[in-house]
């Protein structure tokens, strides 16, 4: 089976425009390979360029140099150089992100902000809910407020329906930006049993957690991002 993601000598620095165009580099020579079916982490302290590599990968932030090859409609396509449709229909079928925060939309119920991703792929409504009913009970989200926009949750509620919405679909790669950051230690054990279920699915999944006991659940390999640092402290 081909590897879902390989990363080869990615190089990112931001140009800030309105300061005389200083160039900061960021990261450069990042290198590795996620296989279906692991959990990686990447590791390092603030600011080391951990959510920079993260935005890389889905097409948030454009890469300066190297590729980002990703297994996709049963090829390989580079997504450093991939045209804004193709990196939509990756994160419609390869890529799945879950970020920190939930992007809510007004009037959407949070059991339809769960289900609509799936309903979106052309999957039935019903089989779509009971989907969502699943993850949000998993979740302990109490039922009495899925009926209602997620926008009055509490940061926890909002990020557990974030979680369902991101973890109901069968993307093979997913990119998972602190997902546990506001949860209780019972959520977080939740969200680490849907890690696991993923990894036993053959899903390749990269996260960033500050929670040491969440990374040491999850991880089977730790990306160090100093390695790719090492210029940029030094100057
Ligand atoms: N859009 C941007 N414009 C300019 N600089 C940026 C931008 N995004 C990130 N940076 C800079 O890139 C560096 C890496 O930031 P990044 O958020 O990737 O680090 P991180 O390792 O995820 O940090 P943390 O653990 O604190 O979230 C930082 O110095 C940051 O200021």
């Amino acid at each position: 089976m081909p590897t879902p993601l390989v990363v080869s000598d990615v190089a990112k620095s931001f140009t800030m425009h309105l300061r005389d165009g200083i160039r900061l580099p960021v990261v450069a020579g990042v290198s590795f390979s996620i296989r279906a079916g692991e959990c990686a982490v990447l590791g390092g302290p603030s600011g080391a360029g951990k959510s920079s590599i993260l935005k890389m990968l889905y097409g948030n932030y454009a890469v300066d140099e190297g590729q980002i090859i990703v297994q996709h409609e049963n090829g390989l396509i580079d997504l450093a150089s991939a045209s804004p449709r193709t990196v939509l229909a990756v994160r419609r079928q390869t890529i799945g992100y879950v970020s920190q925060f939930l992007r809510t939309v007004p009037r959407v119920s949070a059991f339809d902000v769960v289900a609509e991703p799936l309903v979106e792929r052309g999957e039935e409504r019903e089989a779509a809910r009971e989907k969502a009913r699943t993850l949000l009970t998993q979740l302990n989200l109490p039922e009495r407020l899925w009926a209602l926009p997620p926008a009055t949750f509490s940061g926890g509620e909002q990020q557990r329906v974030n979680i369902a919405r991101g973890f109901i679909t069968g993307h093979p790669i997913l990119l998972l930006d602190e997902p546990t950051a506001s949860l209780d230690a019972r959520n977080r054990d939740v969200v680490v049993e849907l890690i696991a279920a993923k990894k036993a699915a053959g899903v390749a999944l990269l996260g960033i957690f500050h929670d040491q006991d969440v990374r040491e659940a999850v991880a089977d390999r730790v990306i160090d991002v100093t390695a790719f640092t090492a210029g940029r402290i030094a100057a």
